[in-house]
C-alpha cells in the first residue's frame, strides 16, 4: 500500500521472511523505517531516516515459534515477568499474529500522515485452557513523519466476564556506549530489584547509571 501524505510517500509492504514468517515493512516517505513480525507482533527493527538501527536484536536471536525473539520490542501479555501462573512474560510473544484489515477505528490522528499497521491476537482454545479469558488484542504500529514510533494497544473483553492482566513493552534498545546511558524521571517509583531476590526500594529521584548489570522492574 503507496499512501501519500504530506507530500511523502508512505509505504506498507508485508514480505515474507526466511523463516517463513510473514514481516510487515513501514516505511515514512522520508527513509525512516520499521519493520514487525507477525510472530509476537514484535517489532523487530526501527530506522532513523539515516538508516541508524535503533533496537538491538540478539545474535543468538532464534526466529523460530514458539521460541520468543530476543531483541526488538517483545510484548509481554497476559503476564508480566514471572508474576503469575503463565510461562515467562506471557503467550502473546510466542505466538503468530494476524493482519487486522478491519480494526474498530482509532482517532484520525493515529492515522494521517503515518505508516501503519494493525495486527491481531485471538487465544487459540489451548491458550483457553491456561488462560480462561476470552480476549482480542489489538496491536496498531506507526511510524510518522518526523520518524517517531507509536504502539498502542486494546484489549478487548470478549465474553465480558471481568479478568485481569499485565503488560508491557520489553523494548530492547541499541546502545552504542552503555556509560553514557542516564535514566531519569523515575523519581517516587516503586521497583523490585531482581539482583537482589526482588527487594523492593523506591526510587529516591537518581539519575539511573550503569556501571555493572542491572536488573530492575
Ligand atoms: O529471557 P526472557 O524471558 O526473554 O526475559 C528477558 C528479561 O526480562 C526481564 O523482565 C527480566 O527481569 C530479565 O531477568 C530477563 O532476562
Amino acid at each position: 500500500m503507496d499512501v501519500s501524505a504530506g507530500g511523502h510517500r508512505v509505504a506498507v509492504e508485508v514480505v515474507k521472511a526466511s523463516n517463513g514468517i510473514d514481516q510487515v515493512v513501514l516505511q515514512n516517505g522520508r527513509g525512516a523505517s520499521a519493520r514487525v513480525s507477525l510472530h509476537g507482533g514484535q517489532v523487530l527493527s526501527w530506522k532513523t531516516r539515516r538508516g541508524e538501527e535503533l533496537l538491538f536484536t540478539s545474535s543468538k536471536a532464534i526466529f523460530k515459534p514458539p521460541v520468543a525473539v530476543r531483541g526488538g520490542i517483545p510484548i509481554c501479555f497476559p503476564q508480566f515477568g514471572s508474576h503469575g501462573t503463565l510461562e515467562q512474560h506471557g503467550f502473546a510473544r510466542n505466538k503468530i499474529w494476524i493482519i487486522d484489515d478491519n480494526p474498530p477505528l482509532l482517532p484520525p490522528y493515529d492515522s494521517n500522515g503515518k505508516a501503519y499497521v494493525d495486527l491481531l491476537l485471538k487465544p487459540t482454545e489451548n491458550d483457553l485452557k491456561f488462560w480462561p479469558h476470552n480476549f482480542e488484542f489489538r496491536l496498531r504500529v506507526s511510524l510518522n513523519e518526523d520518524g517517531h514510533l507509536t504502539l498502542t494497544s486494546r484489549i478487548r473483553n470478549v465474553d465480558g466476564k471481568p479478568f485481569s492482566f499485565s503488560i508491557a513493552f520489553h523494548t530492547y534498545f541499541s546502545i552504542s556506549d552503555i556509560s553514557e546511558v542516564r535514566i531519569e524521571g523515575l523519581e517516587t517509583l516503586h521497583y523490585l530489584d531482581n539482583l537482589l531476590q526482588k527487594e523492593c526500594f523506591t526510587d529516591q529521584g537518581n539519575t539511573l547509571t550503569f556501571e555493572s548489570e542491572v536488573n530492575l522492574f
